[in-house]
């Protein structure tokens, strides 16, 4: 019998991340390794300031690494052009867009730039691809707006159809989440699950949102600064890693209920 082993899309290995100037190097979180397969969705939870994003804006190659490597697709990182890797990963990162006077439509478009000639000409199939992101994160009652109209949950999901118009195997955001109201974070993330499962993409996510992660994630690394656990959420509550996160007299973790008990 024939068995389909699920292809890694990005493979993490003894990374280091931080910062490096000419006069020091500080370390923000050390030892970490992970991987996930096509098709997975996966978080990244702990403190504020144990280097969620600064691990984001390393595996989209914002940043340099400390040390340690990144594999996407079993090639290094730094082996790719940045062109190469536009078509591999696409980053949303949290900072407010310099564009909003655009409209929605044009925004998304804007996610094709790796494909278009310097012109920025669209082709049919870069008009195809914007249709069907806008399709996917149901936003076509939105696409003739301006970005500045629009609610916080409304461009999260405008920014998340951007991504999905650069089409790329792998899909890095940073708290797409924050801002919202828990149905619309609920939304968020089962539509970034949903994406995942039926694209086959593989979304990687930083969020504080520990709890609807644990029921929606396939995968979650809990980032430390020594030591950090990754595993599916189940697996992760049975190795009693959560009860490591926030001090036990303040915080502590109920397993059978996956959530935290305020002492
Ligand atoms: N440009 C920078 N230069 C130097 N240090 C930085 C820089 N940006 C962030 N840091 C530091 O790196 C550490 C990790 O920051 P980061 O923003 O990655 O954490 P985080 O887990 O995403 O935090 P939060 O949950 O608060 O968003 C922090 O100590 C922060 O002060």
């Amino acid at each position: 019998m024939q068995t389909h082993k699920k292809h890694i899309a990005l493979e993490i290995a003894n990374l280091s991340i931080g910062y490096q100037s000419k006069k020091q190097e500080t370390l923000v979180a050390q030892d970490i390794s992970f991987s996930l397969n096509q098709g997975e969705l996966g978080a990244i939870v702990g403190i504020n300031g144990v280097g969620k994003s600064t691990l984001l804006r390393t595996i989209g190659s914002v940043q340099k690494s400390l040390s340690g490597e990144i594999h996407i697709d079993n090639l290094v990182l730094s082996d790719y052009s940045s062109l190469d890797l536009a078509t591999k990963i696409s980053l949303v990162l949290t900072e407010p867009i310099a564009s909003k006077n655009l409209t929605v439509l044009e925004l998304i478009a804007l996610g094709r730039q790796p494909y278009t000639n310097w012109l920025g000409t669209l082709t049919e199939t870069d008009k195809a691809k914007t249709k069907e992101a806008i399709l996917l994160v149901e936003i076509e009652a939105l696409q003739h707006k301006k970005c500045y109209e629009l609610s916080d949950g409304q461009l999260q999901r405008v920014m998340i159809a951007r991504a999905l118009a650069q089409d790329t195997q792998i899909i890095l955001l940073d708290e797409p989440t924050s801002h919202l109201d828990l149905y619309h974070k609920v939304q968020i993330l089962k539509l970034l699950k949903s994406i995942a499962h039926q694209t086959q993409k593989t979304i990687l996510f930083t969020t504080h949102e520990i709890e609807v992660a644990l029921q929606l994630c396939d995968k979650m690394l809990l980032l430390r600064k020594e030591e950090s656990y990754f595993d599916t959420p189940e697996a992760l509550i049975q190795g009693k890693h959560f009860e490591k996160l926030f001090p036990s007299n303040m915080i502590q973790f109920d397993a059978t209920t996956g959530s935290f008990k305020i002492v």
